[in-house]
């Protein structure tokens, strides 16, 4: 790989006395997008918490932005500059739109220009028009987007994002994609856990496809979507 931002390396976890990572492998370049795909159960959140810090990591490494964060606190993990967006959208709904934006500014780094809420509404249009309404009243793909701009103004190099499309309606689902393609525009790099091969192929440069904690297939999306059998064996269709 050029430049990978965030490389994971035989990772295991688990939950008590459940094994359910058995050495994951993955890389994140700077500035791309990479899908980590898998049935339901396969393992994809698990991996995502793990890099996060959210759950222990009982072996192997992960190295992002020059510095070895397997077990690193969350929080520390965020201030490196990994944001995380996870299944379950975490907004204030006793804030409005625009001020759960400001419970996520920290200060910019890298040189890129920081994250502004006005920048963000140009990105989710649908934002812009609700940002002084309670994000209490927004729907299921609203706040999806609004956790995800949220996370933009923690001025990450790279973003987890776990099921981006799960739930939303198609109309949503491409705005979604449209996000994802603009925040690698801006050159922040992008892993995202997926269930759907056509958002994954909208949206991402390199596969990864997880079964039972373990990866079976990683290459570029053209080559997944050029393998019948991993297809068929491995993702729902
Ligand atoms: N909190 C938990 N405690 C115990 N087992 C868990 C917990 N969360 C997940 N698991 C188990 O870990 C395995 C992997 O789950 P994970 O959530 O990572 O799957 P996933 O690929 O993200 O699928 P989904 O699309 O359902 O989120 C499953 O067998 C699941 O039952």
């Amino acid at each position: 790989m050029a430049d990978p931002v965030l490389e994971v390396s035989g990772i295991t976890a688990g939950y008590g006395p459940a094994e359910v990572l058995f050495g994951v492998d993955l890389t994140l370049e700077r500035g791309a997008v990479a899908a980590l795909m898998g049935r339901n159960g396969a393992g994809k959140s698990t991996t995502l918490k793990a890099i996060m810090g959210l759950l222990p990591v009982r072996g192997g490494r992960i190295r992002f932005a020059g510095a070895e964060i397997a077990n690193w606190a969350p929080y520390r993990i965020a201030r490196a500059g990994l944001g995380y967006v996870p299944e379950d959208r975490r907004i204030f709904t006793d804030l409005t739109v625009a001020e759960n934006l400001e419970v996520g500014r920290r200060a910019a780094r890298g040189g890129r220009p920081p994250w502004t809420p006005e920048r963000l509404y140009e990105i989710f249009p649908n934002l812009a028009e609700m940002r002084g309404r309670s994000a209490a009243a927004m729907s299921g793909g609203e706040q999806q987007m609004l956790t995800i701009a949220r996370t933009l103004m923690g001025n990450p190099d790279a973003v987890l994002l776990d099921e981006p499309s799960e739930g939303l309606a198609p109309v949503i689902v491409e705005l979604m994609a449209e996000a994802v393609l603009r925040m690698k525009a801006e050159g922040i790099a992008v892993l995202l856990s997926e269930q759907s091969l056509d958002f994954a192929a909208a949206v991402a440069d390199r596969a990864y496809v997880i079964e039972r904690g373990s990866i079976r297939f990683a290459g570029s999306m053209e080559a997944l979507e050029a393998d019948e059998a991993i297809r068929t064996t491995y993702l729902t269709v």
